[in-house]
């Protein structure tokens, strides 16, 4: 366990290294486009009109202008069928202008999330959200095409920050599908000793209390009042890293 004289806050500063790889991802894009004549293309898929998707979807829309990345806007209906999202999904993965599709979660109701992710050709999933990537995220001596966006910000914040993983004992608080699950995965990718707590957990502060990193994925304000390394995550950076491992994969020779 760590000594109360370690018990340091360190705040990471997320829009200054934000802005660091949104340089680099520019830079990225305009080499690519001198190389080949062209520029990476994401789809962003939103359903219904959730003020808050329709936020975060415009900033994925913005930033991708901000770095060269061609973005194909759809905005679909809250009524449209869970047939007509798979068709707008075939005929995205058909397109070859578009190397990544996003479809922008929660979906409504009546669509069967799964079954839409699954749908989404693996070589353009840029969230990382298809069985496949993540089951390979899931598996030893496996890897992923593509790496759920917050997740990897998570750890791009760390190791920018010269934070290492390996042999850290590392808690995430939360399980969800998105952040919690896939960060600990990651996590434990990268060697740290994982736990997870959640809901159902039984004294989880003790188990806090014992950790090197704590990151804190429940989706709720002051959650953490202690932490080792306390981790302060902004928004822009993992928009960028989005980016980043969006461009990473493109195949441009085929
Ligand atoms: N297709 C996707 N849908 C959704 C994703 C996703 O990664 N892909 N994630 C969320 C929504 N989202 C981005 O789209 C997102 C929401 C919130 C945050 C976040 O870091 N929130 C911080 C607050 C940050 C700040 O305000 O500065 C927090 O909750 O502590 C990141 C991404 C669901 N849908």
């Amino acid at each position: 366990m760590a000594s109360e004289s370690e018990h340091k806050a360190t705040i990471i500063d997320g829009k200054q290294i934000a802005q660091t790889v949104r340089s680099e991802i520019a830079e990225e894009v305009k080499k690519l486009s001198e190389k080949y004549g062209k520029v990476p293309g994401l789809a962003v898929v939103i359903v219904g009109s959730r003020k808050d998707s329709q936020s975060y979807v415009n900033m994925k829309r913005k930033a991708c202008a901000e770095v060269g990345i061609k973005s194909f806007d759809f905005d679909l209906p809250e009524q449209v069928s869970e047939a007509e999202l798979i068709s707008k999904i075939h005929e995205l993965n058909a397109n070859p202008e578009v190397h990544g599709i996003l479809v922008q979660l929660p979906l409504p109701k009546h669509i069967n999330e799964e079954k839409v992710l699954s749908e989404i050709n693996i070589e353009k999933d840029v969230d990382g959200f298809h069985p496949l990537n993540i089951g390979k995220l899931a598996m030893k001596g496996r890897d992923p095409l593509f790496l759920p966006c917050t997740p990897k910000g998570c750890l791009e914040l760390l190791s920018r920050s010269g934070i290492s993983i390996r042999g850290k004992k590392a808690v995430v608080m939360g399980r969800s599908n998105i952040v919690g699950l896939p960060v600990s995965l990651l996590l434990l990718k990268a060697d740290a000793t994982v736990t997870i707590v959640h809901s159902r957990s039984v004294n989880p502060e003790s188990v806090i209390r014992e950790a090197d990193i704590v990151i804190a994925a429940a989706g709720q304000a002051q959650m953490v009042c202690l932490a080792l390394q306390s981790l302060v995550f902004a928004f822009p950076i993992l928009l960028f890293e989005y980016l980043f491992k969006f461009t990473e994969n493109i195949d441009f020779d085929s």
